[in-house]
């Protein structure tokens, strides 16, 4: 059967739960774009770095925020593009995507994400876009777009997600778990599932079963 989506579909959830991987394939059976808040959280990390900025004083939003508007003045934005195959963050004519999964961002971004200030640069840049489109991260359905029309919280072990984690990262096992563990306590404020979420373990089957488990409840 043929899904249509005309508003907004929202999948957060834990860190390396598989919410984006689950995200671009429910995106890409829809048909529609999705929107990934936590890159545009690991872009403002990277840029903060890259310009000496650091997270632990009281103006540290403020000067953040300037910097990424004084950015966009300079015709140089930080910009989502918002590909159903794999967001991209490009910066003029830099695509940054490649250096934002690395674990410095990972020990970062939590420390950026917990800034006012930049909680709602990245708010007011995903509601500027027109739906239909699935946004993805921690606090899609409770707080940026509660007005969602299906919500999914993905969660997972510990364990389960370093395992898939050291996959993908030239880390050790204990490590990568002990880091998922750090970040699950850091967000823990901004991560709290959307009261009228559907929740799925994704340690429960595999990507292609979870993407099905997915698009059940939005035919259903
Ligand atoms: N059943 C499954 N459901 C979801 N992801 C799975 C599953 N099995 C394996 N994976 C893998 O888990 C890894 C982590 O997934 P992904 O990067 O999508 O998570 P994430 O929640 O977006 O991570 P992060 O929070 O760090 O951005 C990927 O390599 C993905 O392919
Ligand atoms: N809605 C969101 C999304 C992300 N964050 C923060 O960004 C970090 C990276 O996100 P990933 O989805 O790529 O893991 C995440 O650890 C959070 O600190 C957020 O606060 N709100």
């Amino acid at each position: 059967m043929i899904v249509k989506i005309n508003g907004i579909v929202t999948i957060d959830g834990v860190a390396a739960s598989g919410k984006s991987s689950v995200a671009s394939g429910v995106a890409r059976a829809l048909e529609i774009p999705y929107l990934s808040s936590g890159l545009l959280y690991r872009a403002a990390t990277w840029a903060a770095l890259e310009n000496g900025l650091t997270f632990d004083t009281p103006e540290a939003g403020r000067s953040l925020t300037a910097l990424l508007g004084s950015w966009k003045e300079g015709g140089q934005p930080l910009t989502l593009r918002p590909l159903a195959g794999g967001n991209q963050i490009w910066q003029g004519d830099h695509d940054l995507t490649e250096l934002l999964h690395t674990a410095q961002i990972d020990a970062q971004v939590s420390a950026a994400a917990v800034l006012p200030e930049l909680r709602g640069w990245v708010n007011a840049e995903l509601q500027a876009v027109t739906p239909p489109f699935l946004a993805e991260g921690r606090d899609m359905g409770s707080t940026v777009f509660p007005q969602a029309e299906y919500k999914f919280y993905l969660y997972a072990t510990p364990r389960v997600r370093a395992e898939r984690r050291v996959l993908e990262r030239q880390q050790d096992l204990e490590s990568v778990e002990a880091a998922l563990k750090l970040r699950d306590e850091r967000d823990a404020r901004q991560s709290a599932p959307a009261p009228d979420a559907v929740r799925i373990d994704t340690g429960g089957g595999t990507l292609p079963e979870i993407i099905a488990q997915v698009m059940g409840h939005l035919s259903s």
